[in-house]
């Protein structure tokens, strides 16, 4: 039987306008993506690449730069007629009661104020709060405030029901609770919803819950991988089979960078690389923890163990691979040979590697060298630097990359910066 299609994006491209910082630069391009009636699809992404403006397209709350959107075939103007949103941080209004602010969820449907407030109350018995009608967010829990912003979204009734990161503001279990109880209302057709969408970072999350899973990424981001999650639910998350599917969205993940170039950039014709934002502190800790280790070790497996989510460990990897001091192959993580070397040196050892990979790997900090090398003084300004990165890099990025390049160079003693003069210096 055709599938029968709620949401269809063709061709979909975005761009910020004018007044941002990154005005003109292209976020998402080249979108083609159906959304089909039965479906939970998730969308995962390193951070930044455009999951949220995706989702944002979808419901309408933010416009295509070009490229076509429908609901059942309909272009639309503004908001999505057939979808709600859950926010990540709630987005509740403070000076209504949990009923009104679900009631707002009503605002745009023509119906009267008795049959709004049934409806409302109906909604809100079924997230769970029954009795907190009359509360004020302020004096509900993060996990009750989520569910507010469920009953929110579910209260009209949509057809797409979109999320985004609807967990990752609430802890470990309030988390877990929330995820089953919405899984409920899904799968056992407790409510009229017909599809979700969910924009989050955590892969286990999305093998958990989806029925299929999108990776976007790339610069401008496109649809990476998109991938149909079969296994039956509810899903036991220690099976093989599961973990085999996390293992394998974790390695596409890792691999997202030979696709996309997400780690380079051009600046007049040459290669400029942009850095992960980790400190050097926390690169020498987890090649310590590799080396401890003592073998090539499961990606996935190695974030669990540390509770961490992608969000905070790609960028890790990313700058221990980027540096040569460890390599991804299928999922594992191991040490290279100056890796090794590296875990197992005294601290001024590994500053003199550190400086090794750093100009070896990363060109722009020997040309930073090179330029401070050159002067008399061997100093600076910083403005110099950041005009010559202006030329291709969005100017929120310059900074960013700017400050990990300074910390890198400065952990390896090849220069620093000083705040009062605002001058990068050689060390040497
Ligand atoms: N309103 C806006 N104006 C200008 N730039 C924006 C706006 N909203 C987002 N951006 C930029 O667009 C890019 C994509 O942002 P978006 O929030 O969609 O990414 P994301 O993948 O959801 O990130 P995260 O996982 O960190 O939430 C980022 O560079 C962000 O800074």
């Amino acid at each position: 039987m055709k599938k029968k299609v709620l949401i269809e994006l063709k061709q979909v491209q975005k761009k910020w306008d004018g007044g941002s910082s990154n005005a003109g630069v292209p976020v998402l391009s080249n979108i083609n993506l159906s959304i089909y009636a039965g479906e939970f699809l998730a969308i995962l992404g390193p951070s930044g690449s455009g999951k949220s403006t995706l989702l944002r397209i979808i419901a309408g709350l933010t416009p295509a730069s070009s490229g076509k959107i429908t609901y059942l075939g309909q272009e639309y103007q503004g908001v999505n007629p057939g979808a709600a949103m859950v926010f990540q941080s709630f987005a509740l209004f403070p000076w209504l009661t949990i009923l009104e602010n679900v009631l707002v969820g009503l605002d745009s449907k023509d119906l009267p104020a008795n049959v709004k407030k049934e409806k409302a109350l109906a909604v809100i018995d079924m997230v769970g709060l029954d009795g907190f009608e009359n509360a004020y967010p302020k004096e509900l829990s993060g996990g009750m405030q989520q569910r507010v912003g469920l009953g929110r979204a579910l209260v009209s009734d949509p057809d797409v029901l979109l999320m985004d990161e609807p967990f990752s503001a609430l802890d470990v279990l309030t988390a877990e609770n929330l995820r089953r109880d919405i899984l409920e209302l899904w799968r056992e057709n407790k409510i009229p919803t017909k599809s979700i969408i969910m924009v989050t970072h955590g892969i286990e999350e999305a093998v958990y819950m989806a029925d299929r899973i999108l990776v976007v990424s790339g610069s401008p981001a496109g649809i990476h991988t998109d991938m149909p999650i079969t296994l039956p639910h509810w899903r036991d998350k220690n099976a093989p089979a599961f973990i085999s599917l996390v293992d394998t969205l974790y390695s596409l993940m890792m691999k997202r960078s030979d696709t996309a170039p997400r780690n380079t950039l051009t600046i007049e014709n040459k290669e400029i690389i942009v850095l992960p934002r980790v400190s050097a502190g926390a690169l020498t800790g987890f090649l310590e923890l590799l080396e401890d280790l003592n073998e090539k070790t499961d990606l996935y497996k190695l974030a669990d163990r540390f509770m961490m989510d992608s969000e905070d460990f790609f960028p890790i990897i990313d700058g221990a691979t980027l540096l040569g001091f460890a390599k991804v192959v299928d999922g594992d993580i191991e040490l290279t040979p100056e890796g090794i070397r590296f875990a197992q040196a005294s601290v001024l050892e590994r500053k003199e590697l550190f400086r090794t990979q750093l100009v070896q790997y990363v060109p722009l900090a020997g040309k930073i060298l090179a330029i401070l090398q050159s002067k008399s003084n061997k100093r600076m300004n910083i403005e110099f630097f950041e005009d010559i990165l202006a030329r291709s890099l969005p100017a929120a990025e310059i900074p960013l990359l700017l400050d990990t390049l300074i910390a890198w160079g400065r952990y390896a003693e090849l220069f620093a910066y000083d705040e009062q003069s605002r001058q990068l210096f050689a060390e040497s």
